[in-house]
């Protein structure tokens, strides 16, 4: 078993003849949290989409534990234990909450206990099981979507934008259960993030990504981080 959970190697993709991203490496060790920061447009959500498969990559290559998945179909990398929260559009509205939740599971067996666990973070889950998802608040439902997301306990979560319109108090939920799958298994997190405060609080490294390519990059403790990486967003 590789110790890496994700090493992109100069990845290059983007829309047709338009190339978004150029030569982009990031490495994760297992267990660790990777936060992607950056301006509106910069690439993040390309990057992520490339890594699952639903952009071709034009160049570079994606491993992940030690196997190379470029090019490998989305549906196939959960079998390979990778969950994807995306930034749109991602729960069923006109599904229950249950509905929802069971998606994140390729079969019904162990789903109470993955409620169970989840739902210790998120009590309303449990409690708003026949809810209609589009009917929940737009907070709640991303926290729906991160739940559904960990419902299989991956060995890789991405995440992309999580924290946008949310008010402090469900961002420190979403801390307080990242935290806790960190510590209870062996999850490795990429993280897309406006949110420098939030980033930092839960990433052992970033990246800043700004027109498609890193421009910066190292441990979230090293001196003056947070300060370099505004820099770089008010660019
Ligand atoms: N489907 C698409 N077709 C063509 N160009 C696209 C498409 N999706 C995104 N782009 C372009 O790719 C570039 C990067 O977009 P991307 O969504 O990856 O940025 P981002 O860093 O995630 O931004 P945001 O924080 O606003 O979500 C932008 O210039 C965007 O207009």
């Amino acid at each position: 078993m590789s110790d890496i959970a994700l090493e992109i190697d100069r990845l290059t993709s983007g829309y047709g003849q338009s190339m978004v991203l150029r030569d982009v490496s990031l490495k994760i060790q297992s267990g660790q949290v990777l936060a992607i920061v950056g301006k509106n447009g910069m690439g993040k959500t390309t990057l992520l989409k490339t890594i699952m498969g639903f952009l071709p990559a034009q160049s570079g290559r994606i491993c992940m534990f030690g196997a190379d998945v470029t090019g490998v179909q989305p549906h196939r990398l959960a079998g390979r234990g990778v969950a994807y929260s995306p930034q749109d559009q991602a729960i069923f509205p006109d599904f229950t909450v249950d509905e929802n939740l069971r998606l994140g599971l390729s079969n019904d067996r162990g789903y109470e206990r993955a409620l169970d666990r989840v739902a210790v973070f998120f009590p309303f889950l449990a409690q708003r099981r026949g809810q209609r998802a589009g009917t929940l608040s737009g907070g709640e439902q991303k926290m729906l979507l991160v739940a559904r997301a960990l419902m299989s306990r991956p060995r890789l979560l991405l995440i992309d934008e999580i924290t946008e319109g949310l008010q402090p108090s469900v961002v420190q939920r979403l801390i307080g259960v990242l935290r806790a799958e960190l510590a209870a298994f062996d999850l490795s997190v990429l993280l897309i993030e406006q949110n420098v405060g939030f980033a930092l609080s839960i990433a052992d490294r970033y990246a800043v990504l700004a027109r498609g390519e890193v421009v910066a990059a190292g441990r979230v403790d090293a001196p003056g981080v947070a300060g370099v990486i505004q820099n770089h967003l008010a660019v």
